[in-house]
């Protein structure tokens, strides 16, 4: 809060104190919209209430949006991702209810809305009592909610670092250029969420790889199944592109896609290639490195007829990585292949899966002052599994 005796916004780099100033605004509407009901049965839809709808309007097409946003966005995943014990416990016991809210809210605008829009065009509508007591209601258990329970947590867990990407990140929804004069090159993470020493990992990668994979899962990980695949051309160029690992066991790491695609082109010449995962919820990337076959045509099928029906259709329709004239040809493409194939479309042979067979596994978890853990499992020709710490 600023030492001023006038109320005034505070900044963003208190984005928890932006956030109760929201609330503070939205109790304002809220009162607001009961003036208006007090009002428009002896006055209609003068210029004063007229006002007063417009000012209501404004403020939840536009600010509660934002605020819901902030929240849903940067807020939430934020805490999810710093919370342990007790602390992340309560949130998997609140946010849902503050997600269902939010849509709750949106829905209960929808209707006053229409009801304000007609008010503010000078129109002498009744506002619906009921209309606008659910809405009012609504909002003050959910704003109680988050100033009692998030809140509080946000303040005592998150460090100055998260409070200042979380103001940044608010900042930029509303369009504003962070005024601090932050560069590029400035923009750092620290890391301190856990650590990775030789006693922690498992005697075999694949494990370790699996209580890492669930652990990612756990804590909310966006997307934790994707992974980048790097492959090299014939002149030993690297590519790069993001994929589904949509399978992993003691022979390696699946995931499917089109035999003629550019990566598929580039595996047949040289079948090396590197996966990635970065999960930067919980401070972590793994590096697997190996060569690469082609899963059984028995394995490609059960997954592919394991798919929904349209993504099956969509990959029959298209040449993956070839260039194409425009959208409008795609869904022609797609049309003919969905006249033709019906409702049971066949694997084509040249879509299936890889997986690659690994040789070198590195689990990377991120430390203060960019000190990291890194441990590497080299296989070896025996079969089993050498494992070292390296340098961060
Ligand atoms: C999150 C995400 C997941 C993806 N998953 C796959 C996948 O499982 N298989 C696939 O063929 N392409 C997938 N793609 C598309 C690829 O990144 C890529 O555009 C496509 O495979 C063509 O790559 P290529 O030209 O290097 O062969 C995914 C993209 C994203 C962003
Ligand atoms: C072209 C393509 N093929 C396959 C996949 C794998 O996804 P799924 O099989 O789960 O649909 C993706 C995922 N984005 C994709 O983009």
């Amino acid at each position: 809060m600023s030492n001023s005796l006038i109320d005034t916004a505070p900044d963003f780099n208190q984005p928890i104190a932006v956030l109760k100033h929201c609330h503070d605004r939205i109790r304002k509407q809220l009162q607001t919209l009961q003036n208006l009901l007090g009002h428009l049965p002896q006055h209609g839809a003068d210029t004063a209430a007229q006002k007063a709808a417009e000012a209501v309007l404004k403020y939840f097409d536009t600010a509660a949006p934002m605020h819901h946003g902030d929240e849903e966005q940067d807020l939430m995943p934020m805490l999810q991702a710093t919370a342990r014990g007790a602390d992340a416990a309560l949130l998997a016991a609140v946010v849902p209810g503050i997600l269902a809210d939010h849509e709750r809210m949106d829905a209960e605008w929808t209707i006053l809305k229409s009801q304000l829009d007609k008010i503010a065009n000078g129109v002498s509508t009744p506002l619906s009592v009921d209309d606008v007591n659910r809405f009012s209601e609504a909002y003050a258990a959910h704003m109680l909610t988050e100033e009692t329970q998030i809140a509080p947590m946000a303040k005592r867990l998150f460090t100055d670092e998260q409070m200042e990407l979380l103001g940044q990140a608010m900042q930029r929804r509303r369009g504003i250029v962070p005024t601090s004069a932050q560069t590029l090159a400035d923009l750092r993470l620290d890391y301190g969420l856990a650590s990775l020493s030789e006693e922690d990992v498992l005697a075999n990668p694949i494990a370790q790889f699996s209580k890492w994979f669930d652990e990612a899962l756990n804590a909310q990980v966006a997307e934790a199944n994707a992974m980048s695949v790097a492959t090299v051309d014939a002149e030993g160029k690297p590519t790069s592109r993001i994929v589904l690992i949509k399978q992993y066991d003691e022979r390696g790491f699946t995931w499917y896609t089109n035999y003629d695609s550019q990566k598929g082109q580039q595996l047949a010449v040289n079948p090396n290639a590197a996966l990635l995962f970065f999960w930067s919820e919980v401070e972590r990337q793994v590096r697997i490195e190996g060569r690469v076959e082609k899963t059984s045509p028995e394995e490609s099928d059960k997954y592919f007829y394991s798919r929904p029906v349209k993504s099956q259709l969509a990959a029959l329709a298209s040449k993956q990585s070839a260039p194409i004239g425009s959208r409008a040809q795609m869904e022609e493409n797609y049309e003919a292949v969905a006249q033709a194939q019906g409702e049971q479309p066949k694997r084509p042979d040249y879509w299936g899966g890889y997986r690659l067979v690994p040789e070198r596994i590195e689990f990377w978890q991120g430390r203060r002052s960019r000190f990291h853990d890194r441990i590497v499992y080299v296989r070896q020709p025996d079969g089993t599994w050498l494992k070292q710490r390296l340098q961060p």
